[in-house]
C-alpha cells in the first residue's frame, strides 16, 4: 500500500460514554487503529475534540455544560488530560503525540499560519504525530472554527494530506438524520455535496457532538475542494482506519476534486482578509481567467478601498467575482497610473503565483 500522509478527526460523540464523560475504552480503540496507521508507514495527524468531555467533572459539573464559558473552562480542564492520556497510550506503540492547539484568527494571521505549517511540518518530518484541537480558552463567537470538523479540513488541505477521515457516532452520510427519519438512505459514494444534502443535514448531531452532519458536509466540501478526498463514517477494532483505505471502511467515500492549491494560495482564498476591489474589464477579465494571465494596470478601471502592497483584494469583473490575489501595488499607485496612463501602461498589479480564481469555487470553499 502506498504511503499517504492522512488526517483524522475524532469528534467528541466518539470518545465519550453515554454520560458525556470521556470513554478510556473507545479512546484506546481509536490510538490502536492510529498506531497500525503508522506501522503501515503512513504519515498521520490527529484531530481530536474531547476537552470539555474530559474536563467537566473535575470543574464541578455533574454533566457536560451548556454555557460557552462552561465549556471553555471545561476545555482548560480537560485538554491536559485528553492529551496525556492519548501520549500514555500511543507510547505504548512507541509514537511520541504532541499538542497543538489553534483558533481561526491563528490562519488569518499569515505569519501564525506559516509558523502552524513549518511546525507540523517538522513534527511529521521527525515522525511525531500531531495531535490538534481547538484553542478553545480564547476561541469565542467569530474567533471559533465552531467545530473540529471545518478544523480538519482546513489542516488536511493546509499539509496536503491525501485523506481526511473523519470518525463520528455514525456510519455515513444519511438522506436525512437516520435518528429521526427511519426512511433515510445512506451514501455509500459521492462526488459532489450539492447545496439541498447541506440543507439536509440536521445541524444539532448527538447530545455531546457540536456541528452534526452539517458541519460534517462543509467540511468535506472544502477538503474536496483543496484536493482532498474525505471518509466519514465510523467503525471498531485495530484495523478499522486501515480498512477505510482499503476501500471496506464502514461510512461514505467523498471524492477529491482534480484542483490543487499551494499553502499561500489556500491561505489567499480561505483566510485572508480583502483590503480592497479591484473592478476589470472584460478583457482583463478573459486574460486572468482563460489565457493563464496576470492581472495588469491596463484592464483596471474602479479601484475600491485603501490597500498596500502585498494585501488581498477582490477582483470583480463583467461575470462578477472572479477572485482573490494580493496586489504588488498600493491603492494609491493604482489609481494614480489609471488616472495618469489612461489604463494604457501594462503595469502587473496581481502575479498569477499570487491569484486564485474563485469564481465556481466561492460556494464551495465556503
Ligand atoms: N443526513 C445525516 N446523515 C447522518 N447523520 C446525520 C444527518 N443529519 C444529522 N445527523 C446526525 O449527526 C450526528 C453526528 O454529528 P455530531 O454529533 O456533531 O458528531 P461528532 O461529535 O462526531 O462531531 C449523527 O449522530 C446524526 O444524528
Ligand atoms: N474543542 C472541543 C470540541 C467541541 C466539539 O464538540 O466538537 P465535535 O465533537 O467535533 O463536534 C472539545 O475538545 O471538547
Amino acid at each position: 500500500m502506498a504511503k499517504e500522509r492522512i488526517v483524522v478527526k475524532i469528534g467528541s460523540s466518539s470518545l465519550t460514554n453515554e454520560k458525556g464523560e470521556l470513554d478510556l475504552e473507545k479512546l484506546r480503540d481509536h490510538v490502536h487503529a492510529l498506531a497500525k496507521l503508522r506501522q503501515e508507514n503512513h504519515e498521520v495527524i490527529l484531530v481530536s475534540s474531547g476537552a470539555v468531555a474530559a474536563g467537566f467533572r473535575g470543574l464541578g459539573y455533574s454533566s457536560r455544560p451548556v454555557t460557552v464559558k462552561g465549556k471553555q473552562a471545561a476545555a482548560a480542564v480537560g485538554q491536559s488530560i485528553l492529551i496525556q492520556t492519548y501520549m500514555e497510550e500511543f507510547r505504548q506503540f512507541q509514537v511520541t503525540a504532541a499538542q497543538i492547539l489553534l483558533t481561526r484568527s491563528d490562519f488569518s494571521n499569515r505569519v501564525r499560519y506559516q509558523n502552524a505549517f513549518a511546525t507540523i511540518t517538522e513534527l511529521l518530518d521527525r515522525g511525531v504525530l500531531p495531535i490538534i484541537n481547538e484553542n478553545d480558552t480564547v476561541a469565542v463567537d467569530e474567533l471559533t472554527f465552531g467545530d473540529n470538523d471545518m478544523l480538519s479540513a482546513l489542516v488536511s488541505g493546509f499539509v496536503h494530506a491525501d485523506r481526511l477521515i473523519i470518525l463520528t457516532d455514525i456510519n455515513g452520510i444519511y438522506t436525512d438524520n437516520p435518528k429521526t427519519n427511519p426512511e433515510a438512505m445512506k451514501y455509500d459514494k459521492l462526488d459532489e455535496i450539492t447545496k439541498e444534502m447541506i440543507k439536509q443535514a440536521g445541524a444539532a448531531g448527538s447530545k455531546v457532538g457540536t456541528g452534526g452532519m452539517k458541519s460534517k458536509l462543509l467540511a468535506a466540501k472544502t477538503a474536496q475542494s483543496l484536493g482532498v478526498s474525505v471518509f466519514i463514517g465510523n467503525g471498531k477494532g485495530k484495523d478499522k482506519l486501515l480498512n477505510v483505505l482499503a476501500g471496506k471502511g464502514n461510512g461514505t467515500y467523498i471524492n477529491e476534486l482534480d484542483t490543487t492549491l499551494n499553502t499561500r494560495k489556500q491561505w489567499i482564498a480561505l483566510h485572508s482578509e480583502s483590503f480592497g476591489r479591484i473592478y476589470v474589464d472584460e478583457g482583463a477579465q478573459d486574460a486572468i481567467l482563460y489565457h493563464g494571465k496576470s492581472l495588469l494596470s491596463a484592464g483596471v478601471f474602479k479601484v475600491k478601498g485603501t490597500f498596500e502592497k502585498g494585501d488581498v483584494v477582490e477582483v470583480i469583473g463583467t461575470e462578477g467575482f472572479l477572485g482573490k490575489g494580493e496586489v504588488k501595488c498600493s491603492s494609491e499607485e493604482l489609481k494614480g497610473w489609471m488616472d495618469q496612463q489612461k489604463g494604457t501602461r501594462a503595469i502587473e498589479v496581481i502575479h498569477r503565483d499570487q491569484w486564485v480564481e474563485m469564481k465556481y469555487e466561492e460556494e464551495r470553499i465556503g
